[in-house]
């Protein structure tokens, strides 16, 4: 059952983690001026950019979502020199009209050619037109006089359409500012994110009437590609691995020549015909992404960023300390005065913050730097507090939006457990042979229970084969391979004649990772030597061969779901329990076993008719090698997961 916000800030532990820093809101803090020197914890990162940004070099930004690094590329913008930047203008060509002519001018001229001529075709358009109807005007006093006043009216009325619907010749000769800049400006900073070929490498677009003195100018349909807009400043590309390899490998030449014409990119497009002199893009690249983007990536674009630039990892978490608590107020500061809209956070406030960016690190002693999502949680406080008349963000504000905001993961937790136990599904109590509660994580702030079931069939063909279901992918499907060295010690028995079946209950969006291991190698020792499993009993480890009960991710968020589920024990590696911040509500609902050992989880879990008997075989099979049973054609059976 949840508690009421009241419930939870009285349960709330007396640590001061703000230790002696003097500050009662966060009004209090200067927020730095500089995009720069408001990053916070990624240290290296901000060095590599300095340098970058000093030397025009290229960098490579690899890390989870949120943790500042499309912050650094507009930061590196603010960085660079003012004076590079350029206005760059497209003109018509005379001799090959589909051959446009580029000119680069200083910055902040572009916009004054471009008025000047405007200003030329405006004059010279008058002078034409004053000439025209004077023409017209004759035609017509002709005709009256002669008596050809039908003839007049028809060649007035051809030279005033004429006019009306071609396009006057100095209109036509005014140049296009392509990319313009202001004198002094901070250099631009474009983001070129998931840009098809025609936003990234600029493109001309097509002209429906082509010819006969409607068409509009061939140079008057070129746009600029975020390639050329971010000519002297910053191209940042998130994701850069969903670019097409076209785009990729275009996106390499314009990195090597500074500069890349423009062409229509649609083939079927009257555009496709147009091609302009080279435009500049003289821009750093700042490429973004997660590891597969570096997999993905075009092995030569991602060389030629290596040779010419940096490669920066970007960190998960920082060391909690109370230098880099202090700047995590900061961070709420900051975050504060950039919404513009919400209350400051009062110390309270701050110290539930940090409470929090310390579970969501999922690690002891850090604090977490997936700081948009942290920006999220501060929002959705302020923006409580505000809609409550509140002068000041508080505790309380901190706590209902945490309980408001969850995320999609967590929301679909929550449901998972509700329906679960509307159908029964969850079982917290009594014993079950060959049935044990697995815990999962889901997306990065929530856990679910995970019920993993095990059956033991005599052997179909000459081996036995383990057979696992539940959408497992890859790493899942090789923890169960090992789960098998196992079951052979810590049963001493001959698997070779047993079909052994295990099957992860309601995985619809598949299980991956190797933390269910325990779960697996208990539900499947229960289930071939008949002992039942405590269902009161959860339980999550990764295994080595050998038995060793290794650490997993997500322990917190496993844990708190586990309690939610109304499960009394959770059995966790030893080696994650520095890791464990639950919140205090949750603390008294369950109790957590470190373990060490695959036989640690068998004592806890398994309720064996004679205690003493079980414990002794344990001790015995634990200290035994593992049996090397012969197979008949002399080789040792074969279990995989399938
Ligand atoms: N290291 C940081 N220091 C200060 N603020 C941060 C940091 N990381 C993220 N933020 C806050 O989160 C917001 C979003 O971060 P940002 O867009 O830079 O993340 P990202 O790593 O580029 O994520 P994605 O890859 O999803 O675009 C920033 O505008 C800032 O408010």
């Amino acid at each position: 059952m949840e508690e009421s916000v009241s419930e939870i800030l009285e349960m709330k532990s007396e640590e001061d983690v703000l230790q002696g820093y003097d500050v009662s809101s966060s009004s209090e803090i200067t927020v730095p001026p500089r995009l720069i020197d408001q990053v916070i914890g990624q240290e290296n990162a901000v060095e590599v950019i300095k340098k970058a940004a000093t030397q025009r070099r290229h960098v490579m930004m690899i890390g989870n979502p949120g943790t500042g690094k499309s912050m650094l590329a507009k930061a590196m913008a603010e960085l660079l020199p003012k004076e590079e930047l350029k206005d760059i203008l497209v003109y018509p060509n005379l001799d090959d009209s589909n051959n446009p002519i580029i000119r680069t001018v200083a910055s902040g001229r572009g916009k004054q050619i471009v008025a000047a001529h405007k200003a030329e075709a405006g004059k010279r358009k008058q002078m034409r037109n004053t000439l025209i109807m004077l023409l017209i005007f004759g035609i017509i006093g002709y005709a009256l006089i002669s008596g050809q006043w039908l003839m007049g009216i028809i060649a007035a009325a051809f030279i005033f359409m004429a006019l009306q619907y071609s396009r006057p010749r100095e209109e036509a000769m005014i140049p296009k500012l392509l990319v313009s800049s202001e004198p002094n400006a901070v250099a631009p900073f474009i983001d070129g994110t998931g840009s098809h070929a025609g936003a990234l490498l600029g493109d001309v677009r097509h002209d429906p009437f082509q010819s006969g003195g409607l068409e509009t100018p061939a140079h008057d349909r070129v746009e600029a590609g975020a390639i050329h807009r971010s000519n002297g400043g910053v191209l940042f590309i998130d994701e850069i691995n969903t670019l097409t390899p076209h785009s990729q490998q275009n996106l390499l030449t314009a990195l090597q020549e500074g500069e890349f014409p423009i062409t229509g990119q649609s083939e079927r497009s009257s555009g496709a015909m147009v091609r302009t002199e080279p435009v500049p893009c003289r821009f750093i690249m700042v490429a973004a992404g997660n590891l597969d983007a570096v997999q993905g990536m075009h092995p030569a674009l991602r060389s030629r960023i290596r040779g010419y630039g940096y490669e920066v990892y970007m960190q998960d978490t920082m060391l909690d300390t109370p230098e880099n608590r202090v700047k995590f107020v900061r961070f709420i500061a900051q975050e504060v005065k950039n919404d513009g809209k919400i209350p400051h956070f009062d110390r309270s406030a701050i110290e539930e913050v940090i409470r929090e960016g310390q579970r969501r690190s999922n690690r002891k002693g850090h604090l977490t730097l997936k700081l948009r999502d942290m920006g999220g949680l501060i929002r959705v406080a302020g923006d409580i507090a505000r809609q409550e008349g509140a002068d000041m963000t508080t505790a309380e504000h901190v706590l209902k939006a945490k309980q408001s905001a969850r995320s999609i993961e967590q929301q679909i937790s929550d449901e998972y457990i509700t329906r679960i136990r509307d159908y029964d599904l969850s079982v917290v109590t009594g014993t079950q042979i060959g049935r044990v509660n697995g815990l999962a994580v889901m997306g990065s702030d929530s856990g679910s229970i995970l019920p993993i079931v095990a059956e033991v069939t005599p052997s179909q063909g000459a081996n036995g084969t383990v057979i696992a279901t539940g959408l497992l992918k890859e790493i899942a499907k090789e923890s169960i391979q090992n789960v098998s060295a196992i079951l052979k010690k810590f049963t001493g028995r001959d698997i070779r004649n047993m079909d052994v079946h295990v099957q992860f209950i309601g995985t619809y969006s598949g299980v991956e990772g190797d933390s269910a291991s325990i779960s697996v190698a208990t539900a499947v020792i229960s289930a071939i030597e008949g002992i039942p499993v405590k269902q009161d009993v959860a339980m999550t480890g990764s295994l080595s061969v050998r038995g060793d009960v290794l650490p997993i991710g997500g322990v917190t968020y496993k844990i708190e779901a586990a309690a939610k589920a109304g499960i009394k024990t959770v059995i966790i590696p030893k080696a994650n329990f520095g890791d464990v911040l639950i919140e205090d509500r949750y603390r008294t609902m369950v109790e957590i076993i470190p373990v060490e050992h695959i036989e640690e989880v068998l004592e806890v879990a398994l309720v064996p008719q004679n205690r003493e008997v079980f414990l002794n075989k344990l001790k015995k099979l634990a200290a035994e090698p593992a049996k090397v049973f012969e197979s008949s054609t002399g080789a040792a059976g074969s279990h995989s997961a399938a």
